[in-house]
């Protein structure tokens, strides 16, 4: 299977993200209210982006299953998210709403919504932005599973709720996303699956830079965005 190999190919990475600083800082309570905010403010926009991309996948296939599930993905993020949005604003002691009353696209958050982008608008079959999109619920919820393994939070912990929606609550999204990825690769070019194969790791290691963007409130170092 080749979303199985790719998973295996990202789990170097997937280490890395959990020893980088904000991993870290969440488990051990030390990360700056400022790398909190930081993130959310770029994560709020990138995904309302994430929303957009569904639905742009929807007008580009033709199975009635997947514009479902595509529909319930699309909700999914709209609302339920915000479960994991609430517990880092609430240790920052703001709302969600406060934080990400301006979103930002900080460079590296940019660089991956436009990689995603790039594929939703120049590949008509949507495995290519799947391919591209898939390593945002995978890298979560292996990180989320690893950090779970590894540690026992207390009950007053300030970020287990964030670990735990998503050591909980992604599988579905990840099961139908590889099942269209999986089922189209038998079917490609070996230059397709390449391309496959890279926009995968591609993402897997911009969802790196996005926390350690936040890590070091990365920001536009020439152009007039003062934010
Ligand atoms: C950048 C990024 N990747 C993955 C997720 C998980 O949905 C998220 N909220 N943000």
């Amino acid at each position: 299977m080749l979303t199985e190999e790719l998973r295996n190919e990202a789990e170097p990475i997937i280490e890395a993200i959990y020893n980088d600083t904000f991993i870290q800082g969440l488990i051990h309570e030390n990360i700056e209210a400022d790398a909190i905010i930081h993130y959310l403010k770029a994560d709020s926009l990138y995904l309302k982006e994430f929303a957009n991309l569904y639905a742009m996948l929807i007008a580009k296939t033709d199975s009635r299953e997947t514009v479902k599930y595509l529909l319930g993905q699309m909700e999914f993020l709209l609302e339920g998210e915000s479960e994991a949005h609430a517990v880092l604003s609430q240790a920052v002691g703001m709302t969600y709403e406060e934080i990400t009353d301006e979103g930002v696209w900080y460079p590296s958050a940019d660089h991956y919504i436009k990689h995603m982008y790039f594929n939703a608008l120049t590949r008509e079959n949507i495995a290519f932005t799947l391919s591209a999109m898939v390593p945002c619920p995978y890298v979560y919820r292996r990180l989320a599973e690893k950090v779970m393994a590894r540690h026992t939070f207390e009950a007053d912990h300030p970020y287990r709720g964030w670990f735990e929606f998503y050591a909980r609550d992604m599988d579905d999204t990840l099961d139908v996303m590889q099942t269209i990825i999986d089922n189209e690769a038998e079917k490609m070019s070996e230059d397709d699956l390449r391309q496959i194969k890279r926009n995968f790791m591609e993402s897997t290691e911009h969802e790196r830079r996005f926390f350690n963007m936040a890590a070091t409130k990365e920001r536009w170092m020439e152009v007039g965005i003062h934010v």
